[in-house]
């Protein structure tokens, strides 16, 4: 991304606790699944909710870093997949589930489909460019939207719109 996104969309963790369970309405359509597979770092409040909804007890992670802030460096892969849960996938990654808090460019979503081909992506939320990297998400913004999850967000006063 080269200019800093213009609009905001701040999520409550009420609202994205809401959007995760419609997710997993959604999943339980796909599904079953053999195990979860969390993107890190914001991969794993999803995973952990859906995890709880859907009974999957098998969680695994693929820690990937990219982004300073707003701005997206190389992807640096710190730990892939384990060999017990790609074997649960077949190689493939036919029965798995994939989850993430968002796809913006879909760069983080393209490396994780090349690992596990067949497995089954989902993500909170989607800018247009991410979409068609994933199976399954809820709602989409615009590609000049940044998303602020509650995780990295607190209460603050806001001046009025009208000064
Ligand atoms: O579609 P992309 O443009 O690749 O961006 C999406 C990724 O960016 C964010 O992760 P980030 O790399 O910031 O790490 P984090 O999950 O630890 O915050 C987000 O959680 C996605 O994983
Ligand atoms: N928090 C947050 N992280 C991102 N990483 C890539 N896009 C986004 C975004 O819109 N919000
Ligand atoms: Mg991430």
């Amino acid at each position: 991304m080269t200019a800093p996104p213009e609009k905001a969309f701040p999520v409550s963790w009420d609202q994205f606790h809401r959007d995760c369970r419609a997710l997993t309405w959604r999943l339980n359509e796909v599904g079953p699944f053999h195990a979860i597979i969390a993107i890190t770092r914001g991969g794993l409040v999803p995973a952990a909710i859906v995890a709880r909804e859907l009974g999957i007890r098998i969680i695994d992670t693929v820690c990937i870093a990219s982004y300073d802030h707003t701005r997206q460096g190389d992807l640096n892969v710190l730990k892939g997949v384990s060999t017990e849960v790609a074997k649960l996938g077949g190689g493939s990654g036919k029965g798995l589930l994939i989850v993430d808090d968002l796809v913006d460019t879909g760069k983080t979503g393209r490396l994780v489909r090349s690992m596990m081909p067949d497995a089954h992506f989902a993500a909170v939320y989607a800018k247009p460019q991410g979409k068609p990297l994933v199976d399954t998400f809820i709602t989409e913004v615009s590609q000049d939207t940044w998303i602020h999850f509650p995780w990295d967000t607190a209460l603050s006063f806001q001046p009025p719109i009208r000064p």
